[in-house]
């Protein structure tokens, strides 16, 4: 039996480019299964290029990075799917179709997922939406619902097929404190039922009150609490 806990990133001198320009250069770093990771960084250090690359939006061009069990390096094309379906994604530029009801945006990413029987995809829309505390929101339009009601939504859909790891970010963005907090307490118990965290934020609320690990993106590298001093006080 293997008693070594099971990792579900792992990157090794990996080059993060936007086209040609390098935005971070020689990254190292693991997350294992049970952890929960905040991303820091001042806009424009390359926070939302690494969660790119991690899941195959932007390509691994130097290094190497395996996540969920593909590599980065040598993942194809018609493979990009398949890997995308082992994480979920909470991202702000992964909005909800907005002429569609709720439980139509959640078919959406099932039927692009290959699930095909009727009363399974029902049944887990239903099981989902509870899991974010929207058990009456199915038949609802977007609009018909608040900014965290959204933000649930989307957490929600990237919940459907049992992720191993959640890459969100900035899920508390543009939320009222308080929206925030919920929103943040629902990632909590989605961690503690087993799925691994990295969440990019700019909230220093959080950082304070929560001592989870930090990466911080820094002048075109990556620095890791694990390993480094990170000051989440000064400006970010
Ligand atoms: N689509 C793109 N094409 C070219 N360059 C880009 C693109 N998106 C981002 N960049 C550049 O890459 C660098 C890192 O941007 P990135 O969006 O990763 O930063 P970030 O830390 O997520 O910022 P923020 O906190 O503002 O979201 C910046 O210099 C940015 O201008």
């Amino acid at each position: 039996m293997d008693f070594e806990s099971q990792a579900i990133i792992k990157v090794e001198n990996g080059n993060i480019f936007q086209g040609m320009d390098a935005i971070l250069q020689d990254v190292n770093f693991t997350i294992e299964q049970d952890e929960f990771v905040f991303l820091i960084g001042r806009t424009g250090s390359g926070k939302s290029s690494l969660l790119k690359t991690l899941y195959a939006d932007l390509p691994l061009k130097m290094g190497k990075a395996e996540i969920v069990g593909f590599s980065l390096e040598k993942i194809k094309n018609k493979e990009v799917p398949f890997l995308r379906r082992k994480l979920g994604i909470v991202f702000q530029d992964f909005q909800l179709f907005p002429d569609r009801t709720v439980a139509e945006n959640l078919f959406f990413v099932m039927k692009a997922t290959g699930w095909k029987d009727k009363s399974k995809m029902n049944n887990r829309m239903i099981e989902v939406l509870l899991k974010v505390g929207l058990g009456d929101a199915s038949t609802k339009m977007p609009h018909q619902l608040s900014g965290g009601e959204q933000q649930r939504v989307v957490i929600a859909r990237a919940l459907i097929n049992n992720p191993s790891i959640l890459l969100a970010d900035e899920p508390t963005g543009n939320l009222d404190p308080d929206v925030a907090d919920g929103i943040f307490r629902l990632f909590q118990e989605i961690n503690k039922e087993g799925t691994a965290i990295l969440m990019a934020t700019h909230n220093h609320d959080l950082l304070r009150k929560y001592p989870y690990r930090v990466l911080k993106c820094e002048k075109g590298k990556l620095l890791d609490s694990k390993t480094a001093d990170i000051s989440i006080n000064t400006s970010f």
